[in-house]
């Protein structure tokens, strides 16, 4: 009977250390659906062991932390000033090399202004800024929401959190989605149009330069050539404003994790701090930052319709102990309710179709089946 009496005992203490433990476990992830920002606020000195990384996938390890120079590798710059003149058939031979071989490439003298530069990141540091409460206004677990203030990479899907923050802001049609976007600061409607506009009217110029690159637009344009070129002036844009707040001990996580974008192209914008990393043979290279000048990343959308010419790269953020970083990923595509599939023209016996057809609507719903990480979606769009 005695012993009976104590097992009952232990066993009702046990389940109220289990049920303890859990409360204590929900009300940690609540905060940490919070977002890193408001967690950094409640004044941690270390990393909590929810954002802490199997050691196979922290930033020192996997392939090494380096920098090009380290590497003697050139990572490639484009003028594009130069697009206009008389070097336009070398700058475009060198855009196809960048796009074959590193599926990225820094973009200068572009022709957004510095102050159309300082602005979007001046008023996106400030929208990180706000009080919580402010910014908790967006926040949504809903992946497609024309505006959702969230974080890491994906929150309902993550076992292990990333340090980041962003705000998403769906671009287009800019008439429905405008309302919606964040009226607080009061000037990030107004700074983030103008941003929006001349990044799509670079992304477009752009589109018809890379292209040309493939062959497929030129100087003896026909009316299917330029299909493409007319789907785009509707095409998607998707805003993605970064922040990464320092972070303690930074060598034990990522702001976000390896991984491919789902678009065409994607104009990203960094600040001065270094973050950006991009693979390439199986090392994680470091994009130094260059003042007013975009990195311009092939995404899984433009693999599939170059037929897997141009290689969409894998990508990822560390981050840092003293300071704090943004980023503004502008995302490009076709309309959400195009497919899209490799070009009949880059179609022949020596390179038959290695892609299926693919649209939004499934990247949807591979988001919100599996977790995100690598190259996975596109695997699942292969043939063979
Ligand atoms: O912050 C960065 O440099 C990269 C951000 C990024 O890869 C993304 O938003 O898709
Ligand atoms: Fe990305």
């Amino acid at each position: 009977m005695e012993g009976c009496r104590s097992e009952i005992i232990f066993m009702s203490h046990s389940m109220d250390v289990a049920v303890e433990t859990k409360i204590k476990d929900d009300i940690l992830e609540s905060q940490y659906q919070k977002g890193v920002q408001h967690l950094c606020e409640s004044g941690i000195t270390r990393v909590p062991s929810k954002y802490i990384l199997p050691v196979s996938e922290r930033p020192d390890t996997k392939g090494g932390e380096k920098n090009a120079l380290d590497l003697n590798l050139k990572l490639p710059i484009i003028d594009f000033s130069q697009f206009q003149g008389s070097d336009r058939p070398q700058v475009l031979d060198s855009l196809a090399k960048a796009c074959e071989e590193y599926g990225f490439f820094q973009l200068t003298n572009h022709g957004i202004s510095g102050d159309v530069i300082c602005s979007i990141i001046d008023v996106s540091r400030r929208f990180f800024e706000l009080p919580f409460e402010e910014r908790a206004k967006y926040m949504s677990r809903v992946m497609h929401s024309p505006v959702r203030y969230g974080t890491s990479s994906n929150q309902n899907k993550d076992d292990v959190f990333y340090w980041r923050d962003f705000l998403k802001l769906t671009c287009h049609p800019l008439s429905d989605v405008l309302p919606l976007w964040p009226s607080s600061p009061i000037d990030l409607r107004q700074v983030a149009v103008t941003y929006s506009k001349q990044t799509k009217l670079l992304f477009q110029i752009l589109m018809e330069a890379i292209l040309e690159s493939l062959g497929l637009v030129g100087t003896t344009k026909n009316e299917n050539d330029d299909d493409i070129l007319r789907e785009f002036e509707d095409g998607s844009q998707l805003m993605v404003i970064n922040f990464y707040p320092s972070c303690p001990e930074p060598d034990l996580t990522l702001g976000s994790p390896p991984h491919s974008d789902y678009g065409f192209l994607t104009l990203l914008l960094q600040d001065q701090v270094e973050g950006l990393q991009i693979q390439h043979e199986g090392n994680w290279v470091t994009v130094e930052p260059l003042p007013n000048s975009f990195v311009v990343i092939v995404g899984d959308n433009f693999e599939i319709f170059s037929n897997g010419r141009y290689k969409s790269v894998l990508h990822r953020v560390f981050v840092n102990s003293s300071k704090s970083r943004i980023s503004i990923a502008s995302l490009h595509s076709l309309p959400f309710k195009s497919s899209v599939r490799p070009s009949p023209k880059l179609i022949d016996e020596a390179n038959p179709r290695h892609y299926k057809d693919t649209d939004f609507a499934s990247f949807l719903e591979y988001l919100s089946s599996c977790e995100p990480k690598r190259k996975n979606f596109l695997e699942s769009r292969k043939l063979n």
